[in-house]
């Protein structure tokens, strides 16, 4: 007879009284064979994954994994009928990730998960945990999503992590996956977490090369959590404080960032300090700022460029969000339409376009 269990993030999240957003299942006492002939389709290429005729929601079959290589190399995995749902859970990342609910809501808590929950602690299963070096990035990114929560790392999970670094668990990371979890890191409330503790096990400076996380840096991350949904904003204030575009650039390109972030990662880099220091600006150095990036084009860039700056104000008030908004407003105000009724023909129109543009602010600053 098999059994059927509710497993994983959708367990936890139910205990936190968080939504869930899609449910994972492990199957207890069934061959793949059992799973076909019910009509489950076989998704999984090297575990025993399904997904169910009608729901598609994704049902494994209880596992053993145990490492023979290194990195992702050498799994070894074993979905005999004979399998328990304690060994599947054991091989799991985290506590609160390793609890199961069957199908009358009773809680199957092997590992102490409910305690963790109940205490905010993230704390690994068992020494499993550093077959997989990918746990390192989603301890980091759990410990971001819940840190409102107010859950931390335990110690001795952090120490594993440690561990895992040192033994140069994080070369085998993918760039793919590192910018996968980074991603959804940025997407929680609290970004710098995961970049904290990154740094804290010794992780970040082999996955982010160049970036120091300054206290100033994470606390205009924070910040960017806080103004703006726009995570290409908010990974451009993480490489704000690069030294120039080329190092952005560098950084993008070993995690292979796509390019809209990266875009917008240069362009703060670039003329987030011109920002700053835009009342001391003269009108030709503005519609220079403007024309750099690219606002006639993307009047997006614009707010990119203001927000990413203001996280790192110390005011609360940016004045030069007001300022740079008002010169954009009138200098966009020029009519090309005008300017080519009037007889002027190719290049000539651009740099008409841009006279008047200047002129336009020498009148009104
Ligand atoms: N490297 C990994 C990935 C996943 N898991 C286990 O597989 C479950 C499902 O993984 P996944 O769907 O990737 O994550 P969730 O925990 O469901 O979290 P999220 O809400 O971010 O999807 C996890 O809860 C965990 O038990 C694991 O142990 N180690």
């Amino acid at each position: 007879m098999s059994k059927i269990y509710l497993v994983g993030g959708s367990v936890r999240d139910k205990l936190l009284h968080l939504p869930v957003a899609d449910h994972d299942w492990v199957v207890v006492g069934a061959t793949p064979e059992d799973l076909l002939a019910l009509g489950y389709q076989q998704v999984g290429k090297d575990f025993p994954v399904f997904l169910h005729p009608s729901t598609k929601e994704e049902y494994a079959l209880a596992r053993t994994e145990r490492k023979s290589g290194r990195g992702y190399t050498g799994f070894i995995c074993d979905f005999g009928k004979e399998i328990t749902l304690e060994q599947d859970l054991i091989r799991r990342d985290l506590t609160i990730n390793a609890i199961a609910m069957d199908e009358d809501c009773n809680i199957i808590d092997p590992y102490h998960g409910v305690d963790d929950i109940k205490h905010k602690i993230l704390r690994h299963v068992s020494p499993a945990f550093r077959e997989d070096p990918l746990r390192i990035l989603r301890v980091a990114r759990f410990a971001a999503r819940f840190h409102r929560l107010g859950f931390t790392v335990a110690p001795q999970t952090l120490e594993l992590m440690k561990q895992m670094v040192l033994a140069g668990e994080v070369s085998y990371l993918t760039p793919e996956r590192v910018w996968k979890e980074t991603e959804k890191a940025l997407s929680t409330l609290n970004p710098q977490i995961y970049f904290q503790i990154l740094e804290q096990c010794g992780a970040l400076p082999l996955l982010f090369s160049s970036l120091d996380l300054t206290a100033n840096i994470s606390d205009a991350l924070k910040k960017s959590a806080q103004l703006t949904d726009d995570l290409t904003i908010r990974f451009a204030v993480l490489c704000a404080q690069l030294s120039n575009k080329l190092a952005v650039e560098a950084l993008c390109e070993k995690i292979k960032v796509p390019n809209n972030y990266t875009k917008v990662a240069v362009m703060v880099q670039q003329y987030r300090n011109n920002l700053e220091r835009v009342q001391t600006l003269t009108a030709e150095q503005i519609i220079s700022l403007l024309n750099s990036i690219d606002v006639w084009r993307n009047p997006l860039h614009l707010d990119q460029l203001i927000i990413a700056s203001q996280t790192f104000s110390k005011t609360t008030s940016f004045a030069q969000a007001n300022y740079i908004k008002e010169a954009y407003k009138i200098a966009n105000s020029v009519n090309v339409q005008q300017i080519i009724s009037e007889g002027y023909t190719g290049k000539q129109i651009h740099f008409e376009l841009q006279k008047r543009r200047i002129e336009a602010l020498l009148n009104c600053i």
